[in-house]
C-alpha cells in the first residue's frame, strides 16, 4: 500500500544549520525524520565522514556532503504583523505558497493536523527552472540555531522577551540547493556556453511563470538557486515568491489605484513600465514583460559584468536611455548581445517576450549550423516541433516517460527536482535526468523517433 504522504508538522525534520537568511525568512537545511532506511547507509555514512574531512580542509563544493545528509532546505518566514492563525498566516504570506506542489499542504478531507489551511492561492505547474514547494505548514516559532544571534527581534516574547515576532509562523520545505547564482558567480568562471544555458534557462522559467499568469517580481542573483548536474552544466531555478503577482485571470495586469499598492521587491531592477507607473484612477501596471527585462539585467553580471542597473553610480530603470547603457557584455555571443540589449528596450512593445528571446537562444545553441541554410532551418525546426508535439500526445510526462515532476518530498539526495513538463526542455535534449527518445534527423525525408 502507498504510504500516506507526511511532512506537515515541523517534528517529522531534522534541522540543521542555518543556509541562508533574507529580509523576510531565514533558511535552514534539513532532512525528514521518515526518511527510509537505506542498506547501502553504512557506506554512505563512511563516505560522508570522509568528505566533510575534505570540507574542514577547504571551502565546500557544489556537491558537497552536507546536501547528502540535508536534502531538504525549510524556510521559516518571519511573521511580526500577520498573527498566529494559520488563515492570518496564509492570506499575508500566500504568494510564497504559488510555487507549491499538489501535496504542499495537507490534503482536504483528512483530521486537520497542526498548519492545516482551508484556502490555497493559486499554484504553478511543475518546471525545471522553477523551486518546487514540497510541504508548507504553520507551526510555533522554534529556538534554531543562531536565532538569538541573528534574529533576535523577529523572535516572539516566548523566546526573547524582547522579541516582536508572532508565536507562529509560516514554514516551507524545498530541496537544498547548493547556493545562489551570485555565489555561484563569485567563485567559478563557466566556460560562455554554460553562461549562454544559464541565461537560457532564466528566460525559460521567466516563460513558464508568465504563461501561468505569474510575474516573480523580484529576480536577482539572490533570489535564483543553483546547483551542478552530473556534467559539471549549472542548473537554475527560481525562487523566492513573496513579491510575486499571481492572478487568477493572468492577465499580468495591476490596478495601480494607490501609492500603497505594491509594485514587487527589488526597486534597482524594476522594468521602466513598472518603476516609472504612476498611481492613479485609471493606472495600470503590465508586468507580462517585466520579469524578461530583469533577466537582461542580470545577463551582465551571468557574463561577468557588472549590473548597469547597481552601484551609486547605476543606471535608474525608470529614467535610463537606451544609449546609455554599457555596451552588452563582450564575452557573450553576438546573438546572445542581441538578445540582451532586446530585453533591455525601454518600451514593452518593442521588446521580445520570455519565450521569443529564450527561443533566439535555442537557435544560437543548437541552431547554428542550420541557420545558414534555409532548407535546413526549416528541417530542424521541424524536428524541435516533433519533439514538442510527442511530448504533448503521449499524456502526462510525454516523451521523458515517466509522469510530471515528483510531488513527493525528496528524501533521497538528488531527488524530487522539478522535471520536464511540456514545452522545450531548458537544457539540451539528452542532457537532462530523464532520458528522452531521440529523433534521428533525415534531411527532406521523414523524422523517425527512435530509441
Ligand atoms: N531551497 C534552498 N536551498 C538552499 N538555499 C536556499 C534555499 N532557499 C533559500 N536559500 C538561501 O536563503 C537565502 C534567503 O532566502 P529567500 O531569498 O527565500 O529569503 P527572503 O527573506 O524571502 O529573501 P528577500 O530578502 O529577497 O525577501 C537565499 O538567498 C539563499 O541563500
Amino acid at each position: 500500500m502507498k504510504p500516506m504522504p507526511s511532512g506537515y508538522k515541523l517534528h517529522d525534520y531534522i534541522i540543521g544549520a542555518q543556509i541562508g537568511k533574507g529580509s523576510n525568512a531565514a533558511v535552514y537545511e534539513a532532512a525528514a525524520r521518515f526518511t527510509p532506511k537505506r542498506e547501502e547507509e553504512e557506506e554512505e555514512e563512511v563516505k560522508l565522514r570522509e568528505e566533510e574531512e575534505e570540507v574542514k580542509e577547504g571551502a565546500p563544493s557544489l556537491t558537497c556532503c552536507s546536501f547528502r545528509r540535508f536534502p531538504l532546505a525549510i524556510k521559516m518566514m518571519w511573521n511580526f504583523g500577520a498573527g498566529s492563525s494559520s488563515e492570518a498566516i496564509l492570506s499575508s504570506m500566500s504568494q510564497e505558497l504559488v510555487p507549491a506542489g499538489r501535496l504542499a499542504l495537507k490534503p482536504e478531507g483528512e483530521e486537520p493536523l497542526d498548519g492545516h489551511f482551508g484556502f490555497l492561492p493559486r499554484r504553478v505547474s511543475a518546471h525545471p527552472n522553477v523551486i518546487r514547494v514540497h510541504r508548507a505548514f504553520t507551526a510555533e516559532v522554534p529556538l534554531l540555531p543562531g536565532a538569538r544571534e541573528e534574529y533576535p527581534d523577529v523572535l516572539p516574547a516566548r523566546l526573547n522577551p524582547g522579541g516582536l515576532g508572532n508565536n507562529r509562523t509560516l514554514f516551507l520545505v524545498m530541496k537544498s540547493y547548493p547556493g545562489t547564482l551570485r555565489q555561484f558567480l563569485s567563485g567559478n568562471q563557466p566556460s560562455r556556453r554554460q553562461r549562454v544555458l544559464m541565461l537560457l534557462q532564466l528566460l525559460e522559467g521567466v516563460q513558464h511563470l508568465c504563461s501561468e499568469g505569474v510575474a516573480h517580481r523580484d529576480l536577482k542573483t539572490d533570489n535564483i538557486l543553483l546547483e551542478l548536474d552530473s556534467a559539471g552544466c549549472p542548473r537554475l531555478v527560481i525562487s523566492d515568491f513573496g513579491c510575486c503577482l499571481s492572478q487568477s485571470d493572468c492577465s499580468l495586469q495591476l490596478p495601480f489605484n494607490s501609492m500603497w499598492v505594491s509594485r514587487g521587491g527589488n526597486a534597482c531592477l524594476m522594468a521602466p513600465e513598472v518603476s516609472s507607473a504612476s498611481p492613479g484612477r485609471a493606472s495600470v501596471i503590465d508586468y507580462r514583460k517585466a520579469d524578461g527585462w530583469a533577466v537582461g539585467a542580470v545577463a551582465y553580471e551571468i557574463f561577468g559584468e557588472q549590473n548597469p542597473f547597481y552601484g551609486a553610480g547605476g543606471l535608474q530603470s525608470r529614467s535610463y536611455e537606451e544609449t546609455q547603457l554599457p555596451p552588452p557584455p563582450p564575452t557573450a555571443p553576438a546573438d546572445v548581445q542581441l538578445v540582451i540589449q532586446l530585453l533591455l528596450r525601454r518600451s514593452p512593445s518593442k521588446r521580445p517576450s520570455a519565450r521569443v528571446a529564450a527561443n533566439m537562444l535555442h537557435l544560437s545553441l543548437w541552431g547554428g549550423r542550420a541557420l545558414s541554410n534555409l532548407r535546413k532551418l526549416s528541417d530542424w525546426l521541424l524536428c524541435q516541433s516533433a519533439v514538442v508535439l510527442l511530448g504533448g500526445c503521449s499524456g502526462p510526462g510525454g516523451v521523458h516517460g515517466g509522469g510530471g515532476a515528483s510531488e513527493e518530498l525528496p528524501v533521497q539526495p538528488g531527488s524530487g527536482g522539478a522535471s520536464h513538463r511540456g514545452g522545450v526542455p531548458a537544457v539540451r535534449p539528452g542532457g537532462g535526468q530523464r532520458r528522452l527518445i531521440r529523433l534521428t534527423f533525415r534531411p527532406n525525408k521523414r523524422i523517425l523517433p527512435s530509441r
